[in-house]
C-alpha cells in the first residue's frame, strides 16, 4: 500500500518565541465526524465516546449521526457549508463511507479520515486504514494524506468497484440478516452459494485505453464483470490483474466466462488464493478470466443485468464507467506508523503462539469446524435453525471430546 503526500498537520498547544514570549495557543482543527450509530455489530454509544476521547484532545468536533431515510453525502455537505472544517470523518460502513467521500469531491483543500465501523470495512481494507477504533481515529489526527482517484458509474461517484452480475447478486443475498449472524463472512457465504447458482449474460462493451484508443466488442457466457477504481483481496473478482492501484487513473475491467457452476466456483478460490499469496502469479490467469486496464468503459448485458456500486445495489446496466483522478485527499497512517503497528500486531501475535500454542491451534481446528458445518447448511436448503442447531452440537461435541482427551490425560498422569 503506497502513500505519500502531507496534509495540515495538527497542533493546540502554545508556542514560545525567541524572546522566550508566550504567544497565544494556534486555534484547534476543526472536524466534522459523520456518524452512522447502527452501522456494523457493535454498540454505536459506546463507539462514539472512545471515538471522540481520541479526537477531542486535538480538535474540536462537532458531530452528525446519520439516520435512516438521510443520505451521508446530503448531510457531509451541508455540515461543510455550516462549519467549513478541515477535516471531514466518516465513521460506519462502507456505504456511509463512500457517500461521505463523494461530497469531498472538488472540495479542495478538505481531507477525508475514515474510521471504520462496518460488517465488511472493504474501503478501508483497500485503502490501508486501520480497523480498530482509536488507531482510527489517531490516524485522522495525522498530516499523512494520499490523493486517490474516484470512480463514476452513470455519473454516480464510487471509490472501490463497479460490480455487474454475480457480484451483485452476492451482495443482495448477503443482507443484514445474514451480515448480522455472520459478520463478514456472511459474503463468503453467500459468494459460494451464488458461484453454484450464477447465471451468463451476453456483454457489449467499448473500453477506452489510456492512449485514448478503444476496443469494442461483445463477450457471450459472461457471469461476472467488474471494473475497479480500489479492491481489497476480499473483493475476489477485482484481483484477476492483481491489486488495483487507486491513484494510477485507470480502472481494471475484468470478465468472468465459466462453463459450469463449479467451474466458478473454482475460478473465483484461484483468484482468491493467488490474491493472498497462496496459488500461482495473478499474470497465469485462468483461461475464464478477462481483463485489462481502461480509462473509461461502456457496459450494456443482454438481458440487463444488476449493477452494485460499493456494496450498495444501485440498478441495472447499461453503465458508463470512467475515473476522475486524484478526486479525494485522504488521511492515512504514515508508512512508519504502518510498519510499527504490522511488526507490533505480528510480534503479539509469536508471542500468543508460544505461549499456548495448542490451544490456539486447537481453536483454529474448532473454528474451522464450525464454519464448514455452516457453509453446508447455507449450501444445502437446511433453515437458519437447523444450521445453528447443527453448528451447536458441533461445538458441544468437540468440547467433549477435548474434555474426555484432558480426563484420559490427568488419568495416565496420576497413575
Ligand atoms: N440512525 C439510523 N437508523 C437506522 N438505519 C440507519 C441509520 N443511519 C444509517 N442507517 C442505514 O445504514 C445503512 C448504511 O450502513 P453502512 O454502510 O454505514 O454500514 P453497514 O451496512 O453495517 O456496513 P457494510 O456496508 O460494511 O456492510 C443505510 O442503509 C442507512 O439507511
Amino acid at each position: 500500500m503506497s502513500a505519500a503526500g502531507s496534509g495540515g498537520g495538527a497542533d493546540g498547544a502554545a508556542t514560545d518565541d525567541a524572546n522566550g514570549s508566550s504567544s497565544p495557543p494556534a486555534a484547534k482543527r476543526t472536524a466534522v465526524l459523520i456518524f452512522n450509530p447502527v452501522s456494523g455489530t457493535g454498540d454505536g454509544e459506546a463507539d462514539l465516546k472512545a471515538i471522540l476521547a481520541v479526537l477531542e484532545r486535538e480538535v474540536t468536533v462537532h458531530v452528525v449521526q446519520t439516520t435512516a431515510d438521510c443520505e451521508p453525502g446530503d448531510l457531509a455537505r451541508t455540515a461543510l457549508d455550516e462549519y467549513a472544517p478541515d477535516v471531514v470523518i466518516a465513521s460506519g460502513g462502507d456505504g456511509t463511507v463512500g457517500a461521505v467521500a463523494s461530497a469531498l469531491i472538488g472540495r479542495e483543500g478538505v481531507v477525508l479520515g475514515v474510521i471504520p465501523r462496518g460488517t465488511a470495512n472493504a474501503l478501508s481494507a483497500a485503502l490501508g486504514i486501520p480497523t480498530e477504533l482509536t488507531d482510527a481515529a489517531q490516524v485522522c489526527l495525522s498530516s499523512n494524506s494520499w490523493t486517490i482517484d474516484v470512480g463514476r458509474c452513470n455519473g454516480v461517484p464510487f471509490l472501490l468497484l463497479v460490480g455487474i452480475g454475480y457480484e451483485a447478486d452476492v451482495v443482495q443475498t448477503a443482507d443484514r440478516e445474514m451480515k448480522r449472524k455472520y459478520g463478514p463472512l456472511a459474503y463468503m457465504f453467500s459468494a459460494g452459494q451464488r458461484a453454484l447458482e450464477h447465471t451468463t449474460f451476453e456483454v457489449h462493451y467499448t473500453a477506452t485505453a489510456d492512449d485514448g484508443s478503444e476496443l469494442v466488442g461483445t463477450m457471450p457466457g459472461v457471469a461476472a464483470v467488474t471494473a475497479a477504481n480500489a479492491a481489497p483481496w476480499s473483493s475476489v473478482l477485482a484481483q484477476g490483474l492483481g491489486e488495483p492501484v487507486p491513484d494510477d487513473g485507470l480502472l481494471e475491467v475484468m470478465a468472468y466466462t465459466p462453463e459450469t457452476g463449479l467451474d466458478m466456483a473454482s475460478t473465483v478460490a484461484n483468484v482468491f488464493f493467488s490474491a493472498v499469496g497462496l496459488g500461482g502469479s495473478p499474470d497465469e490467469q485462468p483461461v475464464n478470466v478477462h481483463g485489462g486496464k481502461a480509462r473509461k468503459v461502456k457496459l450494456a448485458c443482454t438481458p440487463p443485468q444488476k449493477v452494485v456500486l460499493d456494496g450498495e445495489m444501485v440498478g441495472e446496466t447499461p453503465v458508463e464507467i470512467e475515473l476522475e483522478r486524484g478526486a479525494v485527499r485522504l488521511l492515512v497512517d504514515s508508512p512508519e506508523l504502518q510498519a510499527a503497528r504490522e511488526h507490533d500486531y505480528k510480534e503479539r501475535l509469536m508471542e500468543a503462539l508460544a505461549d499456548k500454542g495448542e490451544t490456539v491451534l486447537e481453536k483454529v481446528q474448532h473454528g474451522a469446524a464450525s464454519i464448514g458445518s455452516t457453509v453446508k447448511g447455507v449450501f444445502t436448503d437446511n433453515t437458519d435453525e437447523d444450521i445453528e442447531a447443527q453448528v451447536e452440537a458441533e461445538v458441544r461435541e468437540d468440547e467433549q471430546s477435548r474434555n474426555d482427551a484432558e480426563a484420559e490425560k490427568a488419568t495416565a498422569e496420576s497413575k
